[in-house]
């Protein structure tokens, strides 16, 4: 292999995509039907005993579920939950038979800057990994170190009579297989009998786990490449073995769990640890754990060849707990393709791939994991960071990698009636075919010494097994069998595949090696600038105080404080990534975490928190122009020549990927930590002046209800003092007629009026102020105003048209110089005014 694609092969494997928070399944793929919750009433042809039956019934659509922790009296059982497992889609499936794949158009999801996506180690609960390693539950036999493949066989309960003598239940390991002799058609030899590294009945996982799969766990933890999986035909056992059930947790939960306990027992070496979850369906490599969307247009591709082989794209997601790697191994699980056969209600549909990516190396003495003493949680000022999430050597300290695969092949079966079926059932038949062909091609070049042509590359399951088939990995092998009568062929069929496997030659070893590539040294290093850097801007924090300085300002002092929890925060966040047996034992539990986003405290003073604004505001630009210094970068790659050799071509394409995965990486940090923590805030505020307005409002309204009123009030107020200013006019033109009477000007004497008649009462109203009824006082609420008055007694206007009569009436009582002709007859209202102006009364 050139250099450039020993490089590719670098780059392309090792950068994961970690989730921020996994934590629950995702939408499924839209084009997967989902099958009810009910039992269906479809029943298996192949009988099951009552154990297997009463397990079908109640687990049957449950998800594998998470490894129960050690039993304790106080911690009750966590209820699993009840994700429901997809089915095959029944309509054919387009445009992924052989897809066209471009790297160039792709965004490899799996590239993704790991320390933007902590996961939630915090959340492991104790009696997740408080399970110590049973030393005693390792097989004696050394499997691990062992250069043949470990080939087991799990024989199925059954109901019925069984047609292979089993280990009994009093000896349930045993090594012995052998049909019973009656149903051996063939007189003329004895009937068959095998004899395997482990032959296993019964419904418990658990001794299945000990037996087949514990000693690789162990054995990829220490730095070897581990492949256990489950052969057999449809509805033998083979999810069960591997997944299990809310009660009996398949290997997969069962090696997680172990794998923790591992790292919780190896205080001297720190791990980092990546998983996938990928299927083979109808010849075509699904991303379990991408988005619906991509998983479906964007097919992983085998890349490489021989033994250096990789999977693009992939997603890799770091965990750093127990919890979180189960949440992965669920959305994976829900994400498979099952459908009900004729054989089994929730058959496989496909062939699973869960991987675990270990990396580990020796600690050193300072990388204890502690960050600063600081505390205070703070947005942290992210550089990109080129590559992913790998360990790298250092001063001699090599880095141990190696892969975990468990897998679930899909089951070998007969032909069906259903169309979709019968096409799932030709690739599955196929590739199992192949994977068969490899094997006894394998075997035979090792018993005989050759080296004939291996075809790997026939089908994509064993074009992925080359490398661990090739020697590369240790490899355990679980045989499911169903012993009915009905299913000798099969069984069979099954039992010389065992047979074949157990021949295939392994050389696996420790593939230690020094990685410059590695991230974890990053980490390491990025830790210690990290702190040199705290510790001088304490430094100089201290200083003013010496007298050495000069005293900073109250801005200078925030900016200071903030770079100094960006600075903890970032110590905290790398430092969490690595695990030891301390992180894995110190996070037990913790929820100390702080939820993202922060939050603002409106209480803080403005000046405060304009400084938060404007710190953010700094850091959404910086991250901006690096998101656009990286568009220019994409958008001025050079352009492939298209007779370029192609070494040229994939060291291009490594390029244009990387830079692609550090836009990505930038866009998500932005999105992550800026994006969403904003858009909290905003709702916050918009939460916090909501009521706030709201109450606001209603003040405006009531208080434009009352000017309202009041405008109306005045209103009549100003109708009520025209009409009184009428009455005062009017008086004043009797008053002023009157005088005139008086005066002699219609032929009288002079009228003067007395001192204390109407007149003059009239005459002194008018000198004390302005108006006879005297001044109206604004600021006087009209509803103070009797109205009643009015209506009671007669207006003045009524009684001015009285004096206009009176006045005219010739009857008048005055001296009077008129001729006699002239006169008018006399007025009844002359009495009341001579009586008035005898009483005096007031006008
Ligand atoms: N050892 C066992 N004890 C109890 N029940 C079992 C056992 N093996 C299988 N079963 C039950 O039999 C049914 C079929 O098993 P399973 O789905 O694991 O088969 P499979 O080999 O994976 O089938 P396929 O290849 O079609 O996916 C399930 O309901 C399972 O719970």
């Amino acid at each position: 292999m050139d250099e450039t694609r020993a490089t590719q092969t670098k780059l392309l494997r090792m950068v994961p995509f970690t989730p921020k928070r996994v934590s629950t399944v995702t939408a499924l793929d839209s084009r997967i039907t989902t099958p009810s919750g009910l039992p269906s009433a479809k029943k298996f042809k192949s009988v099951i005993s009552t154990e297997a039956r009463s397990r079908t019934l109640t687990t049957k659509l449950k998800p594998p579920v998470l490894i129960p922790s050690a039993p304790s009296a106080s911690r009750p059982r966590t209820p699993t939950t009840t994700t429901i497992r997809p089915k095959t889609p029944t309509t054919p499936r387009q445009g992924t038979d052989s897809p066209i794949f471009d790297i160039r158009s792709e965004m490899d999801v799996s590239r993704v800057d790991p320390e933007e996506n902590l996961v939630d180690y915090q959340n492991v609960e104790a009696g997740d990994i408080s399970a110590e390693i049973d030393e005693a539950t390792i097989p004696s036999a050394d499997y691990g170190s062992k250069d043949k493949v470990l080939v087991s066989i799990r024989v199925r309960p059954t109901e019925v009579v069984a047609a292979w003598d089993t280990p009994t239940s009093r000896s349930p390991a045993g090594k012995l297989l052998k049909l019973q002799s009656h149903y051996h058609k063939n007189p003329n030899t004895s009937p068959p009998e095998f004899t395997f590294d482990e032959v296993l009945t019964g419904s418990a996982n658990k001794p299945v786990y000990n037996a087949v799969a514990k000693s690789h766990v162990i054995a990829a933890m220490e730095g070897f490449n581990a492949v256990v999986f489950a052969y057999g035909q449809t509805a033998s056992g083979k999810t069960f073995t591997l997944s299990g059930d809310e009660d009996q947790p398949g290997i997969i939960p069962r090696a997680l769990k172990d794998v923790f306990a591992h790292i919780r027992r190896t205080p001297t070496r720190e791990y980092l640890l990546r998983v996938s979850y990928l299927e083979i369906y109808n010849e075509t490599i699904h991303d379990l754990l991408a988005p619906p969307a991509t998983r479906l247009s964007q097919p992983v591709q085998i890349q490489g060849s021989g033994s250096q082989i990789w999977l693009a794209p992939l997603r890799e997601e770091v965990v750093t707990s127990l919890k979180g790697a189960h949440a992965v191994l669920e959305r994976g699980w829900a994400a498979r393709r099952t459908a009900s056969t004729d054989w089994n209600e929730r058959s496989s549909r496909s062939h699973s791939v869960f991987r675990v990516v270990i990396e580990s190396r020796e600690r050193s003495e300072g990388s204890s994991g502690s960050s600063s003493g600081r505390q205070t949680p703070g947005l942290g000022a992210r550089p990109p960071t080129p590559g992913g999430a790998r360990l790298q050597a250092i001063g001699g300290r090599s880095v141990q990698t190696s892969v975990l695969s468990l897998i679930d092949l899909a089951g070998s079966e007969r032909a069906t009636s259903d169309k979709d079926r019968t096409r799932e059932g030709k690739y599955i038949n196929t590739s199992l075919l192949t994977l068969g062909s490899v094997i006894s091609t394998l075997a035979e070049n090792a018993a005989k010494g050759k080296t004939d042509h291996v075809p790997f590359r026939n089908s994509k399951l064993t074009r992925m097994l080359q490398p661990s088939l090739s020697g590369d990995a240790r490899i355990s092998v679980i045989c499911t069998i169903n012993p009915d009568v009905g299913a000798i062929a099969e069984s069979t069929s099954t039992l010389l595949f065992a047979q074949r496997i157990k021949k295939v030659q392994l050389n696996a070893k420790k593939k230690e090696v020094v990685d410059t590539e590695a991230l974890l040294e990053r980490y390491r290093q990025e830790i210690e600038d990290l702190k040199k850097r705290l510790a001088e801007r304490e430094a100089q924090a201290d200083a003013p105080a010496s007298g050495k300085s000069r005293r900073l300002s109250a801005r200078e002092q925030e900016d200071e404080s903030k770079a100094m929890r960006d600075l903890n925060a970032r110590i905290r966040q790398l430092t969490n990534l690595i695990l030891t047996s301390q992180t894995v034992d110190e996070n037990r539990g913790d929820e100390s975490r702080p939820a993202s986003p922060q939050k603002i405290d409106f209480d803080m003073p403005p000046y405060q928190l304009q400084q938060e604004l404007l710190s953010a505001r700094r850091e959404i630009e910086t991250q901006a122009n690096q998101i656009l210094s990286l568009e220019a970068a994409l958008l001025a790659r050079p352009a492939i020549a298209p007779d370029a050799p192609e070494a040229e071509k994939d060291k291009m394409i490594t390029e244009q990927t990387r830079t692609i995965r550090e836009l990505e990486m930038a866009v998500r940090g932005y999105e992550d930590n800026l994006g969403a923590p904003l858009r909290q805030v905003r709702e916050d505020v918009e939460r916090e002046w909501e009521g706030k307005v709201e109450a606001e409002k209603r003040k405006v309204a009531e208080k434009e209800a009352w000017a309202e009123e009041l405008v109306k009030q005045l209103e009549k107020e100003k109708k009520m003092r025209a009409q009184l200013e009428e009455e005062r006019r009017v008086l004043a033109a009797f008053v002023s007629k009157f005088d005139s009477l008086t005066s002699g000007g219609i032929g009288v004497g002079p009228i003067v009026p007395r001192s204390s008649g109407p007149a003059a009462s009239f005459n002194q109203r008018q000198k004390r102020g302005g108006s006879a009824l005297g001044t109206i006082d604004e600021t006087n609420s009209p509803v103070k105003i009797d109205m009643s008055r009015g209506g009671a007694e007669p207006s003045l206007l009524e009684e001015q048209m009285q004096w206009d009569g009176m006045i005219d009436d010739e009857s008048f009582e005055l001296v009077d110089k008129t001729p006699a002709k002239t006169r008018r007859a006399p007025s009844p209202v002359k009495d009341v005014l001579a009586r008035g102006r005898k009483e005096n009364l007031p006008v």
